[in-house]
């Protein structure tokens, strides 16, 4: 029997209030996230992507239709059962750097509060090694170029153990040669069997999805799966 998907998503709408009247953001997308392998929200900007992903993120709540994750109704559950699932399951990686890190501690710092925000322990010079950041526990988070940093909020996702990564477009503030570290990152996350859901319109990123979800002004044009090379 295939896995149950971690996230369902049924006619999942989210409207704005503008002084200009009511804009939807996203439209009637129903849309399932596997629990192993990287599924991409593609397509141009202001098609929904972020949207969709705050949704999930638990910071924006739908004005129409369901999300379930592992099967439980978000809706239903109480605002410290909502915080809980974000703490230790959902991690999440936002486009630039800076954002997701603190500034006021080092390489190796971050790891750990990570850890202690999510509950849990790290090994933190273990998850350095595994992301190519081998040594670099004790320096400034500026000493790190912009890949490093975004490596290392992904090692913050590693240290917190979440079950699923929710990356808003993180390779979009990057050169090439810092967005291929983050590609490299994701590559390896994904063979570490996370779940791995990312917002982008980067072709190379979107070349990584097993399942990519294509938007269009807020709605779900279609979704592809694809099978990878090994
Ligand atoms: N806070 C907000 N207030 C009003 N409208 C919003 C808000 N956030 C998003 N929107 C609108 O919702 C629609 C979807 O926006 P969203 O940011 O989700 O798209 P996106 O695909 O992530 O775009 P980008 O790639 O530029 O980040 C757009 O029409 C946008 O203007």
């Amino acid at each position: 029997m295939p896995e149950k998907p971690i996230f369902s998503l049924r006619g999942i709408g989210v409207d704005y209030q503008t002084p200009a009247g009511v804009v939807t953001g996203v439209d009637d997308v129903s849309l399932d996230v596997p629990a192993r392998g990287m599924t991409v929200l593609a397509g141009p900007s202001g098609s929904g992507k972020s949207t969709l992903l705050r949704v999930l993120g638990l910071f924006e709540q739908p004005a129409r239709g369901t999300l379930t994750f592992q099967g439980a109704d978000v809706r239903k559950l109480k605002h410290r059962e909502r915080r809980a699932l974000r703490r230790h399951h959902l991690g999440l990686v936002f486009q630039n750097p800076a954002d997701n890190l603190l500034g006021y501690l080092t390489v190796a710092e971050n790891l750990h509060a990570a850890a202690e925000a999510a509950g849990t322990e790290c090994n933190a010079e273990d998850i350095l090694g595994q992301l190519g950041l081998h040594g670099t526990g004790g320096w400034k988070i500026t000493a790190l170029s912009g890949g490093q940093q975004q490596r290392l909020a992904f090692g913050c996702v590693l240290a917190a153990r979440s079950t699923v990564i929710l990356a808003d477009e993180p390779t979009s503030q990057l050169d090439e040669a810092s967005a291929d570290l983050v590609l490299d990152t994701l590559r390896y996350l994904v063979d570490q069997d996370f779940a791995v859901l990312a917002a982008s319109h980067d072709e190379r990123l979107i070349d990584l999805g097993s399942r990519v979800a294509r938007l269009h002004k807020g709605a779900l044009e279609g979704v592809e799966e694809r099978e990878l090379p090994a």
